[in-house]
C-alpha cells in the first residue's frame, strides 16, 4: 500500500518516541515487565460527536484522548486542534507526557488529545460549540483527578474556558467548584493562574539561559531563529530578547522571515494577531524561501510549531550550536545523530518546555486549594523548579557521559520504575 507523506510523518513521530524509550530502557536494564507496560498507552479513546454549523448543517468531528500511563499520578497534558491529531500523533504525544511530568517531579502521569481539524476553516461560534460537544463527548475520560487537558497547538485559554464551564455544568450545583481544575491553562479570572500563559516560553529561555551559564557566557548577543511564533515562539523569543539575544529569523505555517539586524519581537506580534497569528506580510523582515530557515547562520535553533522537523534531511544543514527542543518531538533519532555527531548539543523538549506543565501544575494547586498565585511568586516558583530540573539532567550528563536527552530519559524511567517497585509489582 502507498503511504502518503503525512501518514510517513505520522508513523514517525510514534517511532521517534519509541525508539528514545527503548534506547534508554535497555541502557539502564529497565525491569522487563514495567518496560512492557511502559511501551503501551493504558487508554486510548476515540470519540465522533455532531456540531451544528453555521450555515445550519450538521458536521460530524472526531476527537481523540490517549491515555498513556498514571503510576505517578492522573492523567496531565494538551489538547491539539490540527489536521494532523489522529491517534497515533496523540499516543506518541502522550507517551512524551509521562516522561515530561516524571522528569519534573510532578505527581501526574501522561496523555495528550485533540481534534483532527484545521481552526481556521470555523468561525469563533462553531469553535466553542466543537469545543463543548467534544467535553460532553469525553464525559469522565477526563476529570480533575483523573485525566486534566491543557493548551497546545491553536488551542488556548479561551478553549480551557469552554471545557471547563462544559465539564462543571454537568455536575450538581454544589460540586461544580470543586471541578475547576478538569483544565489548566483557563484564562485569568476563571480559574486561570497569573504567568501560565508564559510559563512554557518562560522554559525555553530559562533552560537555554541556564545552559549558556554552566558555560560561563551570557545571552547578550547570542544569535536565534525560531520556528513557531505561537504561545511558545512568541514567549521564548520575548524573555530571549530581553536578555540581550537578537532574533534572526521566524518561520510559521504561513512565510519564513529573516532580518540580519534583528527582528523585533513586539512588533512582529503586532502584526501577526489580527491575521490568526500568520506572521506573513511583515513589513520588519524580508520573507525568504521557507528551504533556507534550517541553514541559517545562528547561535541558537528553537523549534516551536510541530512535531519531526528536524530529520537526517536536513540536520546536516544546522548552523546552530544550541537546538533548544520548544516543540515536542521535533527531532527525529536519525536527525538528533547527524547533531551530536556534529557538536551540537540538543535541550530535549521534555526538559526545554516542561514550563508549560509544571504552570499548569501550580494552577491545579492554586484551584485545588481555593488560592489565588500572583504573577512574581509564580514566576519565582518556576524559576526554582525549572532550574532544579536543569541541575538534575546536567548532573546525569556529566555522571553517565552522555547527551541531554538519554540523560533526561534516564531520569524520568527511573522514576516510575522506582514507583512500581516500592508499590511491590514487580519484585
Ligand atoms: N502551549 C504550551 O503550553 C505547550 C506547547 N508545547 C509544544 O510547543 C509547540 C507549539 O505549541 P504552541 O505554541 O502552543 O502552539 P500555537 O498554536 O500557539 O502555535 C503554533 C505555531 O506553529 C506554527 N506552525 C504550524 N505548522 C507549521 C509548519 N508546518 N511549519 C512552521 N510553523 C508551523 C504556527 O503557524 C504557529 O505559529 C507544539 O509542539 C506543542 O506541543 C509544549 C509544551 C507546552
Ligand atoms: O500544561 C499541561 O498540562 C501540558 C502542556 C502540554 O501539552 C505539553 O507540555 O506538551
Amino acid at each position: 500500500m502507498m503511504i502518503t507523506k503525512l501518514e510517513e510523518k505520522k508513523q514517525s513521530m510514534y517511532d521517534t518516541v519509541l525508539n528514545q524509550f527503548e534506547k534508554t530502557a535497555d541502557l539502564i536494564g529497565l525491569n522487563p515487565n514495567i518496560k512492557k507496560i511502559l511501551s503501551l498507552t493504558n487508554n486510548e479513546i476515540i470519540v465522533h460527536f455532531p456540531v451544528k454549523m453555521d450555515n445550519g448543517k450538521v458536521e460530524i468531528f472526531t476527537g481523540y484522548r490517549v491515555q498513556h500511563n498514571n503510576a505517578l499520578g492522573p492523567y496531565k497534558g494538551g489538547l491539539r486542534y490540527h489536521p494532523t491529531v489522529d491517534v497515533d500523533a496523540a499516543k506518541a504525544l502522550a507517551m512524551w507526557m509521562t516522561w515530561k511530568t516524571s522528569l519534573a517531579g510532578l505527581p501526574y502521569g501522561g496523555a495528550k488529545g485533540g481534534i483532527q481539524i484545521d481552526p481556521r476553516n470555523y468561525s469563533l461560534g462553531e469553535l466553542e460549540r466543537i469545543t463543548r460537544r467534544f467535553t460532553y463527548a469525553l464525559g469522565e475520560n477526563i476529570g480533575p483527578e483523573h485525566d486534566i487537558p491543557a493548551p497546545d497547538v491553536n488551542t488556548n485559554a479561551q478553549t480551557m474556558a469552554w471545557i471547563a464551564d462544559t465539564y462543571m455544568s454537568t455536575k450538581s450545583p454544589s460540586e461544580r467548584s470543586q471541578n475547576q481544575h478538569v483544565v489548566t491553562g483557563k484564562p485569568v479570572g476563571s480559574g486561570g493562574l497569573e504567568g501560565r500563559d508564559r510559563a512554557t516560553g518562560f522554559g525555553v529561555y530559562h533552560t537555554i539561559k541556564l545552559l549558556h551559564r554552566s558555560r560561563g557566557e551570557t545571552l547578550e548577543g547570542k544569535t536565534f531563529i525560531v520556528q513557531g511564533f505561537g504561545n511558545v515562539g512568541y514567549w521564548a523569543s520575548k524573555f530571549l530578547v530581553e536578555d540581550g539575544a537578537i532574533l534572526l529569523a521566524v518561520q510559521d505555517a504561513h512565510a519564513t522571515l529573516y532580518n540580519a539586524e534583528g527582528i523585533s519581537v513586539p512588533h512582529l506580534l503586532e502584526h501577526s494577531s489580527p491575521r490568526k497569528g500568520s506572521i506573513k506580510g511583515f513589513e520588519g523582515a524580508k520573507e525568504i524561501d521557507p528551504d533556507e530557515f534550517f541553514g541559517l547562520e545562528c547561535d541558537i535553533l528553537i523549534p516551536a510549531a510541530l512535531g519531526n522537523q528536524i530529520t537526517e534531511e536536513n540536520a546536516f544543514k544546522i548552523k546552530a550550536t544550541v537546538v533548544a527542543e520548544g516543540a515536542n518531538g521535533p527531532t527525529n533519532p536519525e536527525g538528533e545523530e547527524v547533531l551530536l555527531s556534529r557538536g551540537i548539543t540538543v535541550i530535549p523538549d521534555i526538559l526545554c518546555n516542561s514550563g508549560g506543565v509544571i504552570g499548569s501544575y501550580f494552577e491545579w494547586l492554586q484551584n485545588r486549594n481555593g488560592e489565588l498565585w500572583q504573577m512574581d511568586e509564580v514566576l519565582e516558583k518556576l524559576e526554582k523548579k525549572l532550574t532544579q530540573v536543569f541541575k538534575n539532567v546536567e548532573g546525569a550528563v556529566k555522571e553517565k557521559n552522555t547527551d541531554w536527552r538519554t540523560a533526561a530519559y534516564i531520569i524520568a524511567i527511573s522514576r516510575i520504575e522506582l514507583a512500581y517497585n516500592q508499590r511491590g509489582i514487580f519484585p
